[in-house]
């Protein structure tokens, strides 16, 4: 039975996760059953740390001071380059090398003092000495990765030789507080994976806790088939409740599963077939590790567009879609319940370090839904990845593209009308681009943090497609004539989004992709404790979140062409600022556990979330 060597209230040294960095933190409390002790940095951020990362204060400060003397072979090879070293040189005078090693001392400088100073935080001194301060900051894990891991060294080495931090923190921060820890066996350490904080049943629940994934479960069914009813209706308004129900019989369609399963056995068909970008690597996980990624939604959606193309032209009629709606998103929901079952089944036999945070509250129904696994893979096929670029996402623009052919036999035209034309252009624009910056997907939460349950395998496979395609099958039954200048005007908006929305997100990427890209020198950052840095001028200086701005421009001229006699088509843009405004509390949540007080830095400076000088 292990004991609990540390108390509620007790002062200890706690490892900041991903680091070799020690901190001074208080233990709040210690749960049995996960083993791990709750504690709080003094930045206020709260992580749950396992007993060997926890360190007592007195034993630290003597193995501390004892450290200073020996040094392993890693730390000496580390310290010949100590940037403490260095002399700054001006950059017309400086080698590439030296701008480089005096520019990793700013950055390593300014990157570990807020976790202890800053204002909100009165400083104790753990331990205070000059040199002691750089030694620190070399064993931070970038640094260490730099020496150490040939991989890591690719990614980390930009970041830190990057020349912007034009934003630096206050003088009077004093002295690194971070004390290093002796680590005898430091190789050995740095070979593994980094530590992480793991998921734990403590992990505070989203969407409402466990109550709310009884809620969600029922409700975000219930609520497709709502749409899904209301859309065929001459008048659709909130009003017709409950709208008429077909027999229950009638809504499972053994054809339309067959159909459902062979797109999707289609789309993992093109999806493993070694085409396109070789393979892509993940942004690393929290444990330290790099998946690898085959990138083909591009050909994926081409030879998607030339099989149905084909099929139509063979005299096979798309229209059917339009008149068996209900049944296949029944048949997709079918699909995607017996997935998130048997990602629930496998979540529990994976070890923790693959687990997301969160998913893990131990309660059924909330770890069914929210999902718990982060990278489910059969072999080298990842479902999650696979399911949110292809089958649904893919599958929108066809059933669109359906749609138009509906609309043109329902309506007796030779061509689809003009709404139902940007409808479809329009949001095949958004879904080519996703998958023509499929990599992008690579930093998002759902792939990064998210597990894979229920919410996103209902939401990639039947959400998608049968509720974004709704403004289309509403044009269907629905005529809305448009203008010349209507028309010009929508097309100005969705450029106008288009444009916020790629620009930003390719300058996110390509910063977190290579943070030292010539292209992106002119802008400024914050450094945060982990290494990364924040980007606080260009698009990312404007709003926290510049591409949800865009992709809610982009929704706006979604909407315009279905006019503004029904509720209807605007619900995606409704339920879109809902998800994003929530999407954006989750991030904020994240990042500040992330990045602590840089990210509160940030937010200082960039004042608003989305919407510059109102939200
Ligand atoms: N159509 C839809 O249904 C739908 C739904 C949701 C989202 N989307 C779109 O999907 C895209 C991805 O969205 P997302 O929710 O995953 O969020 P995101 O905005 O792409 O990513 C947020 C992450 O960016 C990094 N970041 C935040 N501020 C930064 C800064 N100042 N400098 C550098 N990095 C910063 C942080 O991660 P790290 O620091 O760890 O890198 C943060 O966690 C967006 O364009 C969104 O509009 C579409
Ligand atoms: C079930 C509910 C209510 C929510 C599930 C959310 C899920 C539908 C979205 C979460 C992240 C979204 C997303 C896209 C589609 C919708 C989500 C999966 C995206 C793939 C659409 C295409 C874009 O270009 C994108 C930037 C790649 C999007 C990434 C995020």
């Amino acid at each position: 039975m292990p004991t609990v060597r540390f108390q509620s209230g007790e002062m200890v040294m706690g490892r900041w996760p991903g680091s070799n960095l020690y901190y001074e933190v208080k233990v709040l409390r210690f749960s049995p059953k996960s083993q791990l002790y709750t504690v709080i940095y003094k930045d206020g951020t709260e992580l749950e740390l396992k007993d060997q990362d926890i360190k007592s204060a007195t034993g630290f400060r003597t193995r501390s001071r004892s450290r200073s003397r020996s040094r392993s072979p890693a730390r000496r090879r580390s310290r010949s380059r100590s940037p403490a070293r260095i002399t700054r040189r001006s950059s017309s005078q400086s080698t590439p090398n030296s701008r480089r090693d005096a520019k990793l001392k700013d950055v390593l400088e300014v990157r570990l003092k807020p976790l202890v100073g800053g204002p909100a935080n009165p400083t104790k001194p753990v331990e205070n000495n000059s040199n002691n301060k750089h030694e620190n900051k070399e064993e931070n894990d970038t640094a260490n990765k730099v020496t150490e891991k040939p991989e890591a060294k690719v990614e980390a080495e930009p970041e830190m030789s990057q020349g912007r931090y034009n934003l630096r923190r206050r003088k009077d921060d004093g002295d690194a507080k971070a004390v290093e820890v002796k680590q005898l066996q430091l190789e050995e350490e740095e070979a593994k994976p980094t530590t992480v904080p793991a998921a734990t049943s403590t992990t505070p629940l989203d969407f409402g806790g466990r109550i709310g994934a009884y809620f969600w479960l029922l409700f975000l069914p219930a609520w497709v088939l709502f749409l899904l009813l209301q859309v065929t209706l001459v008048d659709p308004s909130l009003a017709n409740f409950p709208p008429p129900l077909p027999p229950l019989e009638t809504l499972f369609d053994g054809q339309a599963l067959g159909i459902v399963l062979l797109w999707t056995l289609f789309q993992a068909l093109l999806y493993i077939l070694p085409v396109g970008k070789v393979r892509v690597k993940s942004m690393p996980l929290r444990t330290g590790e790099r998946l690898k990624y085959r990138t083909n939604g591009f050909f994926a959606i081409v030879v998607s567009a030339v099989a149905v193309a084909a099929a139509v032209y063979q005299g096979v009629d798309l229209t059917y879609i339009h008149s068996n709606f209900l049944q296949l998103a029944v048949a997709s929901f079918l699909g995607s319940f017996l997935l998130s079952v048997y990602l629930y089944v496998r979540s529990r036999y994976v070890p923790p370090d693959q687990l997301a945070l969160g998913g893990n509250s131990g309660n059924v129904v909330y770890d069914f839904f929210k999902g718990h696994e982060l990278n489910p893979r059969i072999k080298n096929f990842d479902l999650k990845f696979f399911c949110e670029m292809r089958p649904g996402l893919i599958g929108w623009c066809v059933i669109n593209f359906a749609m138009a052919l509906a609309e043109m036999q329902e309506q007796h035209l030779e061509a689809p009308s003009h709404a139902m034309i940007l409808v479809n252009l329009f949001q095949l624009l958004y879904v080519v681009d996703g998958l023509w910056n499929e990599e992008a997907i690579l930093t998002t939460m759902d792939l990064m943090h998210d597990g894979f349950g229920f919410m996103l395998a209902f939401g990639d496979l039947v959400w998608v497609p049968f509720t974004y395609s709704l403004q289309a099958y509403y044009l269907v039954t629905h005529p809305n004539p448009l203008g010349l200048p209507a028309l010009i005007a929508i097309v100005a908006i969705k450029l106008l989004g288009f444009y916020i929305f790629r620009m930003s997100n390719s300058q996110k990427n390509a910063f977190r992709r290579n943070p030292s890209d010539p292209k992106l020198a002119h802008l400024k950052t914050i450094p945060t404790a982990t290494g990364k840095s924040l980007l606080v001028s260009g698009w990312w200086g404007v709003v926290r979140h510049p591409n949800y701005l865009g992709d809610l421009i982009m929704a706006l001229a979604w909407s315009l062409p279905c006019g503004f006699s029904h509720l209807l088509p605007w619900y995606y843009m409704i339920y879109f600022i809902i998800l994003l405004v929530h999407r954006n509390s989750r991030d904020m949540s994240e990042c500040r556990r992330k990045y602590g007080s840089a990210w509160d830095e940030y937010c200082q400076t960039v004042r608003y979330r989305i919407i510059p000088g109102i939200y």
